[in-house]
């Protein structure tokens, strides 16, 4: 079952002139028309270069961002039709971390206060509701008792002890900080945990600590995650699927080991062929492909399919005008997840539709 489905998302920001900025003259197309669903307990990894609208659909599931259109549908609820006060309510249920733990947590609140500020918020601990003692002192101490046993748990979960509870942020290391950026999502026990490049901050020895710990409170407490990061390699380690965003739109997805050993779209295999293989004979002879030109920009995209001014397999006419569909292939057809949004991503893969080698800066092709 899936716990989170996201169908057709769009978050279009407006570009705003005129003295007062009063005057709408275009729209940043963040997100612009993402499906996706995430099953229960399992990780879908985002992958993508910077400016291609990974966090924007992050920030849009927990309605940090307007959604322009579409449904993000958790657990069966629409998010995107709630009012302000059910979103607040539904939140505790989705939480995020973020990619610069110093930046994410306030220096001047000591850990035990940040950790209980989202108890605080959301009024969770103590006895339930027509239970224990009436409203009054008594009642608060129990309250703040329970808060209190649950902020150590979620320490401990992570790797640390009450004995964090008195200090600051500045206080821990890199590793550290995230691990308790990590606790704040958990005390409030979500269902989904939203990680914006949870690792990208920290030094390449302590990544695998955090990815490690993320999984395993992941098979403890049943945990579902949206994982959000540049590094192919961060993504194929944590998770089940992974969905490849270019400009705003999923091109392929599918699960960890399918899309890494056959890569469909032209954009997929160039983000690969751009990670080095630690063999030298396999780096010297595999497939590179350097893309020429930049992003394009997200306020005025490509018509047709977006990555096709930058495609060294590009067809005329119809990758020019035809938005291709995230369409199932191979396996999938039979009920398999890998899904490719390109209209000749079988005769690429065949070797049947050769790549305009002016199109990319470089193609070495790999020996086989
Ligand atoms: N609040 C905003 N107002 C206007 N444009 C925005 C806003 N937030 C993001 N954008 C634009 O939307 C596009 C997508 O940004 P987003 O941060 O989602 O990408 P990303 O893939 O997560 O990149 P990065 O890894 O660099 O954060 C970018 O062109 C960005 O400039």
């Amino acid at each position: 079952m899936s716990l989170l489905r996201i169908n057709d998302l769009k978050v279009h920001f407006p570009i705003r002139r005129g003295v007062l900025f009063d005057r709408t003259v275009g729209h940043v197309r963040a997100v612009d028309g993402v499906s996706l669903q995430i099953r229960k307990g399992q990780t879908y990894g985002l992958v993508g270069e910077s400016g291609c609208g990974k966090t924007t659909l992050g920030r849009a599931v927990l309605r940090l961002v307007d959604i322009t259109e579409g449904e993000v549908l958790f657990d069966g609820r629409d998010l995107a039709g709630l009012d302000g006060e059910s979103m607040r309510r539904e939140r505790k249920n989705l939480q995020m971390v973020f990619q610069d733990p110093l930046g994410s947590l306030n220096p001047r609140q000591n850990i035990g206060s940040i950790l209980l500020e989202g108890l605080q918020t959301h009024g969770i601990g103590g006895p339930a509701e027509g239970e224990g003692p009436p409203e009054g002192r008594k009642r608060r101490a129990l309250v703040l008792e329970d808060q209190r046993r649950r902020v150590v748990e979620a320490l401990e979960r992570v790797g640390l002890s009450a004995k964090a509870l008195t200090r600051y942020p500045h206080e821990f290391s890199g590793g550290q900080r995230q691990r308790i950026g990590i606790a704040r999502a958990l005390v409030l026990e979500p269902d989904l945990i939203i990680c914006d490049e949870p690792v990208s901050a920290l030094d390449v020895s302590i990544q695998a600590q955090v990815l490690n710990l993320l999984e395993k409170l992941q098979g403890e407490l049943g945990l579902t995650y949206l994982v959000i990061a540049h590094d192919l390699a961060v993504v194929r380690h944590v998770s089940d699927v992974v969905g490849v965003m270019y400009l705003g739109g999923l091109v392929e997805e599918a699960s960890g080991d399918d899309l890494y050993e056959t890569p469909m779209h032209p954009y997929t295999r160039s983000l690969m062929s751009a990670v080095p293989v630690p063999d030298p004979r396999v780096e010297d002879t595999r497939e590179r492909i350097l893309l020429a030109g930049d992003l394009p920009s997200p306020a005025d995209p490509p018509t047709g399919c977006r990555f096709h001014t930058r495609c060294p397999w590009r067809q005329e006419e119809r990758c020019d005008t035809e938005r291709p569909e995230l369409r199932p292939v191979g396996d999938a057809a039979g009920g398999g997840t890998h899904r490719v949004a390109c209209h000749y991503a079988e005769q690429i893969l065949s070797g049947e539709i050769r790549p305009n080698e002016e199109m990319a800066e470089r193609i070495v092709h790999g020996a086989g």
